[in-house]
């Protein structure tokens, strides 16, 4: 964690998850004050059918409801694509952006990612912008200069700690059960601030949230978070469950 920074536990539903879920994902938002406390944000992402109901069910609790993607333009002739204005009409307070399975299924580049960023903060709405080395990239010895790289085409320059996130998420950790060190990850997450330093500015970077994400779990959950420069979670795989989530969110108020 980062002194002065307000952690955020994020869970994305990825493609899971129908009306029969919201039982779920109402037990997540009643739970999450007393698991959590009052000092970590928290929200769901989760897939844009189920996120006007997510919104609703979730309402008057302490968690928010996220899209997963959005398209870079407003409107227009994009078929199956949803723009970010439509998902703050549903209800969503964050989107996250360049999630590694979409710049793998889909071939979304840094500056589409950008691009996307750019069009959540159009909306009102809070960017999670995710981040992250290949195995082979980390066997090659590149995953700082991935990181580099990524931030300096994925982080639109204005980016603040009010309209952005950072999600570090090493691809090879994510739904496969291996996580990085602890060192590992300090050492990524440091990196990452300070290059976030020279592209944004030492004010915004140092009051940005950068999340760990890749098997985070609730065995594992208190050791990532007490990572310096780890400001919370993007959890996959355990935030499907509301007991998983809520004890991931409680790691969170113990570190
Ligand atoms: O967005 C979440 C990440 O991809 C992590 O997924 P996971 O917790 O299932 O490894």
């Amino acid at each position: 964690m980062t002194p002065g920074i307000r952690p955020l536990i994020a869970g994305n539903w990825k493609m899971h998850g129908t009306s029969a879920w919201l039982g779920e994902l109402r037990a997540i938002g009643e739970g999450f004050a007393e698991a959590a406390g009052e000092s970590a944000d928290g929200v769901i992402c989760v897939p844009a059918t189920l996120l006007a109901r997510a919104s609703e069910t979730l309402r008057g609790t302490p968690v928010a409801a996220g899209g997963q993607d959005c398209h870079a333009e407003e409107s227009g002739a994009h078929t199956g694509d949803i723009a970010a204005e439509m998902l703050a009409d549903c209800g969503a307070a964050y989107v996250i952006v360049g999630h590694s399975e979409r710049r793998a299924d889909h071939g979304e580049s840094d500056v589409e990612v950008a691009a996307k960023a750019k069009a959540v903060w159009r909306a009102g709405l809070m960017a999670i912008v995710c981040i992250g080395e290949t195995k082979a990239e980390r066997e090659a010895g590149e995953t700082l200069a991935v990181l580099s790289r990524q931030i300096a085409g994925s982080v639109p320059e204005g980016a603040t700690a009010a309209s952005t996130v950072i999600a570090y998420e090493p691809v090879w950790a994510i739904g496969t059960g291996l996580t990085p060190t602890a060192d590992d990850v300090a050492e990524a997450h440091a990196h990452i601030r300070r290059e976030l330093e020279g592209r944004i500015g030492q004010e915004n970077a140092r009051a940005m949230r950068i999340l760990y994400g890749g098997s985070v779990k609730p065995g594992n959950a208190r050791e990532l978070l007490s990572v310096p420069n780890v400001d919370g979670a993007l959890i996959g795989g355990a935030s499907l469950k509301a007991a998983d989530f809520l004890s991931i969110a409680a790691a969170a108020r113990l570190v």
